[in-house]
């Protein structure tokens, strides 16, 4: 806003020594005449005299005043734009990226705590979108086997989780514990638990390669979870997956944050594009795309979030990455699925 008034202070300045000069300026012009006219009578000169001492007319004050206006207008408009959301395009749904990245500066916490594993500390925070790691094969099975493990929970709400390690399902209004009601290999097969492992490897390589760590060096952590969203009301502050978050101030043990899309945005769903809320009001976009790869360090440089979805579904799968290796956790597997008795 002091831009605005200064703007608008140079601008009265500059007007009022206008005002001046065409002041001097007839003051010249007047005498001039009263050397080609020598016989100017007495009273003329009266006339003259108080002409000059009197205020200024008021047309020229009027327009004084509607330029103010005019410029305050402007500026206060320029202002307001100015101030709103500047749009960066990270990957659109009709890209197809290899690595894009993106660095950022690593927040000064996050550094502190990824400085202390050697081969786990990245050449730069940032993001990077990658559509060529998971296969559009891969995204179809994977979304087949997120339907069918959530066709058998469900969230009330907007949002659904399916844990395939811990076996955590949205159901209702809480989550239950989808292999304590049944038979894991009623619904999952050994398939479907290689395809999983094998893409999750995968993406361990690609973070890896982008952030210049060994792959070695990378467990992954929990939670790592299918995420199914909805335009459907929000019923418990779980469903309410828009806020704008840190993934390390959620999730303690997260070093790398990676989501691999199963559906597309503007054809499976409206809404539920990924943001980046950066710095000086920038939004930098995902567009999620069925099989593609979006992954980020997860420190406070990363703060994001997810828009509504207002109409259709959004699968994806969240899969993190810790460098502490207590944090880590084993891939799941069919055979460790026990119905309980
Ligand atoms: O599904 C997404 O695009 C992001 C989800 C997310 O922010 C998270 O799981 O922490
Ligand atoms: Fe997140």
């Amino acid at each position: 806003m002091a831009q605005v008034f200064t703007l608008l202070g140079v601008f009265i300045m500059t007007n009022s020594s206008t005002s001046l000069k065409r002041r001097k300026g007839q003051t010249k012009d007047q005498s001039k005449s009263k050397k080609s006219e020598p016989q100017v009578d007495a009273q003329a000169d009266e006339i003259r005299e108080s002409r000059f001492s009197e205020p200024l007319p008021t047309f020229p004050k009027q327009r004084v005043w509607t330029r103010i206006v005019v410029v305050l207008g402007t500026l206060i408009v320029v202002y307001f734009t100015s101030s709103q959301d500047k749009i960066v395009n990270l990957a659109k749904v009709k890209d197809s990226v290899n690595n894009r990245k993106q660095d950022v500066n690593c927040a000064q916490d996050y550094l502190d705590e990824v400085s202390e594993y050697k081969g786990c500390i990245p050449s730069s925070c940032g993001r990077v979108v990658m559509d060529h790691v998971v296969t559009n094969e891969e995204a179809d099975l994977l979304l087949d086997l997120a339907k069918r493990g959530l066709s058998l929970g469900g969230g009330s709400g907007g949002a659904s989780i399916l844990d395939l390690h811990s076996g955590a399902l949205s159901k209702g209004d809480v989550f239950v514990d989808l292999y304590s009601s049944i038979n894991v290999s009623e619904i999952f097969t050994l398939e479907d638990f290689a395809l999983y492992i094998r893409v999750r490897r995968k993406i361990q390589e690609a973070v890896a390669m982008n952030f210049k760590l060994q792959s070695d060096k990378l467990y992954l952590t929990k939670p790592t979870f299918f995420s199914r969203l909805t335009a459907a009301k929000a019923v418990t502050p779980h469903d309410e997956y828009w806020h704008p978050h840190v993934d390390k101030d959620t999730y303690k043990s997260f070093h790398y944050t990676s989501l691999v899309y199963l559906t597309s945005y503007g054809s499976d769903f409206q809404g539920g594009r990924f943001i980046f809320d950066d710095p000086d009001n920038v939004s930098t976009i995902v567009e999620p795309k069925k099989g593609r790869v979006s992954a980020f360090t997860s420190g406070k440089e990363n703060l994001h979030r997810v828009e509504k979805v207002v109409q259709g579904t959004r699968y994806a799968i969240t899969v993190s990455f810790t460098c502490e290796k207590k944090y880590a956790i084993a891939d799941p597997t069919l055979k460790s699925k026990k119905k309980k008795q």
